[in-house]
């Protein structure tokens, strides 16, 4: 109808709103702000002309409950450094990129205690709230799910859900032992260290999902808590793109305090294959020798000895070595051999690194290899069949491609490891009544290909 207001997709800002001035058939002519545009019918939205200014707390009060209706008031609220929004029982929330520490201090927390959903602004602490007290009154167990983009917020969100979970279900400690819930939170930092990087879309991307189980007592009090990861993205300790970053622990520990640099013959993270696929090597937010200490400190706090964190990063060392090792032909047909003096020599420390004094720790022998054994494991493929154990020889690509797997099944497993590590420092209540899942799931993102890009079809690729 001419007159009425809609809204017209643009190929700049997404839509556009304005006053219909024309129909011919099945376009109408629509005058917006600052153009006069042409759509179809089938593609224009009604706008309601009594929107308010300030937007609405809840989606559902919206009249009309389309995309640019949607946009539009999410938009005006965070304008307004309204970052959250309901839409019905789901809160939605936007990324602001800058502090909004008055949105989460411990009055905020109080406020919210106690309040219905819906009661008061929406809030990630009104969502915990509300888990916890259908908990509590209907005895029944809970899980909120954290979804979104990557980089969208889902690891701040769920930090802000577990720090109300932890005001609402903490115990009074003695301040020589440390409460469950601070064991989470503090254990926060080593996963970051060894499960994020940074990709196009975020500085500090998890690479992985998240499951934090809070078990409680009858009377609602935090008695243990399990944290479950999946999924780690295990192609990226062997390639990654400009942007991008590899895991935040192998540049840490490059730039880590000298006699720790010396002792894992690291140096430049420029000089190594698997962190010099990208430019980017340093940050500007973020400085890797400051890191280093925090994670060592964090690890510190969830019980990590530093025989274990010497063991860790003996690791991380020998995986950036074993990655400098290059293949060149072989004497044999299709045979292939350690190309030069300086793979001999990463070969060597990596060989040398993986192998530890296991004495005390209960760390998982990930090898026990002499130099010659590695060099094996990599440059030959062995098949076991019912009658006969046969060895073949691998060219120089299929050894670099076995390199390749054999550092990121190394690290899945020390990531695997750190968690039960961590897991086993906060303590379960296997006799808990129930329990809050917090789902942290693994935010996608979209490319114009989405495929190994070594072409290989190996299981530790995937
Ligand atoms: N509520 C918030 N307040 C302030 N800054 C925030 C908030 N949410 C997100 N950010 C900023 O955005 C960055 C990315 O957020 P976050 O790491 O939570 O995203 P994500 O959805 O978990 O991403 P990914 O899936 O890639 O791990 C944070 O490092 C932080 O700087």
């Amino acid at each position: 109808m001419i007159g009425s207001h809609v809204w017209v997709e643009d190929p700049d800002d997404a839509w556009l709103d304005g006053e219909v001035i024309e129909i011919n058939g099945e376009e109408i002519k629509v005058k917006c702000t600052a153009k006069t545009v042409v759509a179809k019918t089938s593609s224009s939205y009604p706008k309601d002309p009594e929107f308010p200014e300030c937007g609405v707390d809840d989606m559902t009060k919206l009249a009309y409950l389309h995309e640019p209706g949607v946009l539009q008031n999410l938009k005006c609220r965070y304008d307004a450094n309204e970052i959250y929004t309901y839409t019905g029982g789901i809160l939605i929330a936007v990324n602001p990129f800058k502090r909004l520490p008055h949105l989460y201090d411990i009055q905020v927390m109080q406020k919210y205690k106690g309040a219905a959903l819906g009661e008061l602004s929406p809030h990630p602490f009104a969502v915990a709230d509300s888990a916890y007290r259908q908990m509590i009154n209907e005895g029944i167990s809970q899980a909120i799910l954290v979804s979104g983009e990557s980089g969208a917020g889902k690891t701040e969100s769920t930090k802000m859900l577990m720090r109300y979970l932890a005001y609402m279900g903490g115990r009074v400690s003695n301040a020589e032992e440390r409460s469950v819930e601070q064991k989470v939170l503090e254990s926060n930092p080593v996963l970051e260290a060894f499960g994020n990087a940074k990709t196009v879309r975020n500085n500090n991307s998890s690479r992985f999902g998240k499951f934090v189980e809070i078990q409680f007592d009858q009377r609602g009090r935090i008695s243990g808590a399990a944290i479950r990861t999946y999924l780690l993205e295990r192609s990226r300790v062997c390639q990654v793109s400009d942007p991008e970053r590899n895991y935040h622990c192998f540049y840490m520990l490059c730039s880590a305090r000298k006699e720790d640099v010396e002792k894992y013959k690291l140096g430049n993270p420029r000089t190594f294959h698997y962190l010099n696929q990208s430019n980017c090597i340093e940050l500007d937010a973020l400085n890797d020798s400051e890191e280093y200490i925090a994670t060592r400190r964090a690890m510190d706090v969830v019980g990590i000895s530093e025989e274990e964190q010497d063991a860790i990063f003996r690791v991380v060392a020998a995986i950036l070595h074993l990655g400098n090792v290059e293949f060149s032909k072989g004497q044999e047909t299709d045979a292939s051999e350690p190309k030069n003096d300086k793979s001999r020599f990463h070969l060597k420390t990596a060989a040398e690194l993986f192998i530890c004094e296991w004495k005390t720790s209960n760390m998982p022998l990930l090898f026990r290899c002499d130099e010659k054994s590695l060099e094996e494991s990599l440059c030959k493929r062995v098949f076991v069949t019912r009658d006969e154990t046969i060895t073949k020889a691998l060219d120089p690509n299929a050894a670099a491609l076995s390199r390749d797997a054999l550092a990121k099944i190394v690290y899945s497993k020390l990531f695997d490891w750190l968690v039960e590590k961590i897991n086993v420092a906060i303590g379960q209540d296997k006799e808990s009544k129930f329990l809050i899942g917090v789902l942290d799931i693994y935010g996608f993102e979209s490319f114009k290909t989405n495929r190994c890009l070594t072409g290989c079809h190996l299981p530790a690729c995937l």
